[in-house]
């Protein structure tokens, strides 16, 4: 019978199906960081268990780090004793830590493909939502809560009801100025937050083909924010020369033996899914979200819609509009803005680094801006200098800090202040996300970028060049 990439993936690694159950369910990659991790390794404790497979678990420290001097100690206390559990419980059992200051540290999402822990045909959970980021490589890779985080840490395993299946087809070219998170939030706009709820999504057609690793794992990181549980692309090529000869992927006859299991990971013709959606790459442009969920985003030309044009709740709508001090029919477009941010493990791969230097390159940051770049790893932080992008990002005005999740859910110092607004290459606008009263407009870091410059939502198309 014909099979999805899904299917294939997920039908190899059930350990055992339960009548009318959630099927048991087999994880090849656990990753582990401070925030998730603390009270799994309680549980497990407390009930007198071990992990079981350390070397199939990884730590990293990423969320409650600062990003400026990581050499000195933590100074805000709860950061320090998450970061300091996670140190010690992975020392405990076995498992590998990269804390701050480590050559592997970083965002976990960033890290893992990095390192080469992330395989097509894998099975990978965290106790973190964005691990869809994963599925860039064929991966079926999905968060996990606290308790399960312990059941995954004791057995290697969880239980888990099968998602029902959504394709969704992206064909054409991208135009000028239009980048993976500008895909992303457009279908995220058409499928609104919970479109995709209860559903494994495929990517599938032109656009994803012709992109980068990079900018799959961001269209795969969104895919949570739309509902989804997880999404995947199938690997190619592209897929087989990013992983090969990182640290961590098979090596000689092993290489050559997981080549031919990858090769077999594509959808197969005929295959069915429960639902499939067709959007044209021509009808995205740069976009840009001007309410509380990443769902409310649009064409950076355009106008905030009128609440009688919307679907749902117009008081919700309108609620929404307040908190960001806009109004319906409001263009985005010369908005001024207080703070960038470039980084998260949606937005702070090398990547996104090259797109930012590309437009500010020989200008300068407005006088109005505060501009935190964080880069998703140290690894990203040594490409950057290894590419003079740092002299870049210097010669413009703007300083490069150390890596972490940073002010994409302000853990740790950087704090969007209460009123401010930000153009931010993360995934997540909530009220309240970037710090306290934070206004958060999601985007590019073409974007981002522009908006840095000219000190107000700008359209990156305005400053490149074909
Ligand atoms: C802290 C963690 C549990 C959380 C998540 O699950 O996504 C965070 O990474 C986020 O982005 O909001
Ligand atoms: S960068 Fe943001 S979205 Fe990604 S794991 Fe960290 S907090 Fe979550």
């Amino acid at each position: 019978m014909a099979k999805t990439l899904f299917d294939k993936v997920w039908d190899s690694h059930v350990v055992r199906q339960v009548k009318d159950g959630p099927d048991v369910f087999f994880i090849d990659r656990h990753f582990i960081h401070e925030v998730t991790s603390p009270v799994a390794f309680l549980g497990l404790e407390s009930r007198g268990n071990s992990v079981v497979y350390p070397a199939r678990t990884f730590a990293t420290a990423d969320h409650n780090t600062p990003t400026i001097n990581q050499h000195l100690p933590v100074a805000d206390p709860l950061s320090a004793n998450q970061l300091d559990a996670l140190e010690k419980n992975a020392a405990k059992h076995g498992i590998s830590h990269w804390g701050l200051g480590d050559i592997n540290n970083g965002i976990v999402h960033v890290v893992g493909p990095e390192n080469g822990i992330t395989l097509p045909g894998a099975t990978i959970v965290c106790g973190d939502s964005h691990t869809s980021t994963h599925g860039a490589f064929g991966a079926i890779a999905f968060g996990i809560g606290t308790s399960e985080v312990e059941m995954v840490l004791s057995t290697q395993c969880i239980m888990q009801p099968k998602p029902k299946k959504m394709r969704i087809n992206v064909n054409g070219k991208l135009g000028l100025g239009v980048t993976p998170k500008d895909v992303a939030l457009y279908i995220i706009s058409k499928q609104t937050t919970s479109g995709a709820t209860g559903f494994f999504v495929e990517y599938a057609g032109d656009v994803f083909e012709d992109m980068t690793m990079e900018g799959r794992m961001t269209v795969c990181n969104l895919s949570i924010e739309m509902g989804a549980r997880g999404g995947m692309i199938a690997p190619d090529e592209k897929t087989f020369e990013y992983i090969k000869g990182r640290s961590q992927t098979p090596k000689g006859a092993d290489w050559d033996k997981a080549m031919k299991y990858w090769e077999t990971l594509s959808t197969d013709e005929g295959a069915e899914f429960d639902v499939e959606f067709n959007y044209e790459a021509s009808d995205i442009e740069p976009m840009i979200t001007y309410g509380t969920n990443p769902g409310m985003g649009m064409g950076v030309t355009k106008s905030i819609p009128l609440a009688e044009n919307v679907e749902g709740g117009v008081d919700t709508y309108k609620k929404s509009l307040g908190y960001m001090s806009f109004s319906e029919g409001d263009a985005m477009i010369g908005k001024e803005i207080d703070f960038v941010f470039l980084g998260s493990c949606t937005n702070g791969r090398i990547e996104d680094f090259r797109a930012f230097c590309s437009i500010v390159e020989g200008r300068q940051k407005a006088d109005n801006v505060t501009a935190w770049l964080v880069p998703g790893s140290h690894k990203v932080v040594d490409q950057i200098k290894a590419e003079g992008l740092d002299k870049i990002i210097d010669a413009a005005g703007f300083v490069l800090r150390e890596p972490g999740c940073s002010a994409c859910l302000a853990m740790n110092d950087d704090k969007i202040p209460s009123g401010k607004l930000s153009v931010s290459t993360s995934n997540r606008n909530f009220e309240g996300r970037q710090g306290p009263g934070s206004r958060t407009l999601l985007a590019s870091p073409l974007v981002a970028a522009a908006s840095a410059v000219e000190g107000k939502v700008t359209d990156p198309r305005t400053l490149l060049t074909a």
